[in-house]
């Protein structure tokens, strides 16, 4: 199994930002790549990674998801002057343009599609590009929210196309509905599209109707599009666990997809400016790690939003860091809404004020109003606070293993003849018994028990250690068993103990390998769903990542 986690980024794509004076632009500023870039390198992350070179995309790939004559329109914009480039902005909505930010748009679509080659090859497992303009608003002929092409639309053509994948999942956790992404893929059956983001009853923007829950897609692609609309700010770890574990995984699990996207923005991350949301920068490990057993592991994350400077750093540096392997952290807060943080942080972590941006054309008028506007949303941004993320440190040895002395010991393992002497990150104790008898339960039935149960109690429950059976009598057949011990390794921060007799499929997801897709799955069995529901119920109560109708009745 291909490991290695790809890190696509150029400075050349800090080199644009706001000329004028707009106070919805102004957040977007070259600073939210610096300072993402420069925490991946302080942590040593960036080292552990395979940095791919990033470069322009042709006109033909552009044109994946793209009209003529938008591109030929975006084309003229290098040479324009200042006052030629406001009147050009004015077609579009809320998203500004500048003499390179061509230049840096096709970068960030050449960045995505060269991410897409090295997963789609092998030559990485999985990866991240760090690209700005944005792009999951930008539509067929249409500049829209800081995006002027749609990289991740354009990207997962590309990879119909190029790499003959069959069915390409986008995980949207940007906090805004990336409407450009979905009318794309509307009608498209190959292309499943999640996002969540902030509506407030089609109150926030883009203040779209398509945007709620009820677009589904159309045609073919009916059922291939689904939107979890946020009706109140706030939202927290718990609310964005239990909508992976109750609706995303299970979808996600059926479609069983060849290649993952992830419209990575952060502003879906407590401290934004925008989302206004309560969810700490360690449940984007969690996030991930539940995505990396999809698609063999085959996991693209490209940089959406992400307007406050600390916690879009710290949310980069979980994802990243999950790519590559580490085991999550323990979840905060979890437990039902978020509660507010204690008043004395751990750290001072606050957006820092925004440095360079929108300096007007000297003695704009607007410029006393926007600096009043402004001293009222820093005081009111000053008061988020959170702890800083825990480092999060991986033991040299992944895992080690208890084998009688007959039986080879698999690479990359190390056998040991007492857990304490190496203190691994997982180990087995291999035990020999007769061969097992046949596997029980649907594939389906188990892994809707696993994602709508087993899951949501674990993250609940917090264990300081995840032991695995595979005994006599209750078999799970290999691709499951693999996805099980890959997805529990979520919990106790990695720390798994397996008793098991068969050791080779086990072992390969101990040292951090994907499982093996399970192929698209079929309904479960009536039975099994109607004892998983009355479980489910009986559960709740004690255990509130187990809701799903109270938690999101807004
Ligand atoms: C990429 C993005 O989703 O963060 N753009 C947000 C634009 C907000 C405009 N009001
Ligand atoms: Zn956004």
């Amino acid at each position: 199994m291909k490991m290695g986690t790809a890190l696509i980024y150029d400075e050349e794509m800090t080199k644009y930002k706001l000329l004028w004076v707009d106070p919805v632009c102004k957040i977007e500023v070259p600073e939210r790549l610096i300072v993402s870039y420069e925490a991946l390198v302080k942590s040593g992350l960036a080292d552990r990674c395979v940095s791919i070179p990033v470069r322009e995309a042709t006109d033909a790939e552009i044109l994946l998801a793209h009209s003529e004559e938008y591109l030929e329109a975006v084309k003229k914009t290098p040479f324009m002057h200042l006052e030629e480039l406001m009147t050009f902005t004015q077609k579009y909505g809320d998203v500004y343009f500048h003499p390179n930010i061509y230049h840096c748009a096709k970068l960030a679509v050449g960045a995505t599609l060269q991410l897409v080659d090295n997963v789609m090859t092998g030559k990485v497992r999985n990866g991240m590009a760090l690209v700005r303009p944005p792009g999951h608003h930008s539509q067929s002929s249409a500049a829209n929210g800081f995006c002027v092409f749609n990289n991740v639309a354009i990207a997962a053509q590309y990879a119909k196309k190029h790499h003959k994948a069959k069915r390409v999942l986008i995980v949207d956790w940007d906090v805004h509905h990336g409407q450009g992404v979905q009318y794309c893929f509307e009608d498209d059956p190959s292309v499943l599209y999640f996002s969540w983001h902030r509506y407030e009853h089609q109150s926030f923007w883009p203040n779209l109707k398509e945007s709620d829950f009820d677009s589904v897609g159309s045609g073919k692609g009916a059922g291939f599009n689904v939107n979890v609309p946020w009706n109140k700010v706030g939202m927290g770890n718990s609310d964005y666990l239990a909508v992976f574990f109750h609706v995303l995984l299970p979808v996600a699990y059926e479609f069983s997809p060849d290649l993952v996207f992830i419209c990575a923005g952060f502003d879906s991350a407590i401290g934004d400016p925008e989302g206004h949301m309560s969810a700490t920068p360690d449940i984007f490990a969690h996030l991930t790690h539940l995505l990396m057993n999809l698609a063999d592991g085959k996991v693209c994350a490209v940089l959406e939003g992400g307007y406050n400077l600390t916690s879009l750093a710290q949310s980069v540096c979980q994802t990243v860091q999950t790519l590559l392997g580490d085991p999550a952290p323990r979840p905060a807060q979890l437990g039902g809404a978020s509660a507010p943080f204690p008043e004395e942080p751990s750290s001072k972590n606050r957006r820092p004020a925004q440095q360079g941006g929108s300096q007007g054309p000297e003695g704009d008028a607007g410029g006393d109003a926007q600096r009043e506007e402004e001293k009222v949303e820093e005081k009111e941004e000053e008061e988020i606070v959170w702890p800083e993320p825990l480092r999060r440190v991986a033991p040299s040895l992944r895992s080690a293993l208890l084998l009688p002395d007959a039986v080879e010991c698999p690479d990359g393992c190390a056998r040991f003849t007492c857990v304490r002497a190496c203190s691994p990150l997982n180990a087995t104790v291999l035990l020999r018994s007769p061969s097992p008898p046949q596997g029980c339960g649907d594939t389906a039935g188990v892994m809707q028990a696993v994602l709508g149960l087993l899951l949501p109690l674990g993250y609940q429950y917090e264990p300081g250690l995840v032991l695995l059976a595979r005994l006599p009598g209750y078999q799970v057949e290999g691709g499951l068993w693999q996805q099980l011990t890959c997805l529990l390794q979520g919990l106790a921060l990695g720390h798994t103990l397996v008793l098991l007799q068969v050791i080779g499929i086990t072992a390969s997801c101990l040292l951090g390998n994907a499982a093996l897709s399970l192929g698209p799955l079929v309904a479960p069995g009536p039975e099994d769903v109607g004892s998983f529901e009355r479980l489910r119920l009986r559960l709740q109560t004690d255990w509130p990542l187990l809701q799903t109708t109270g938690t999101f009745r807004d």
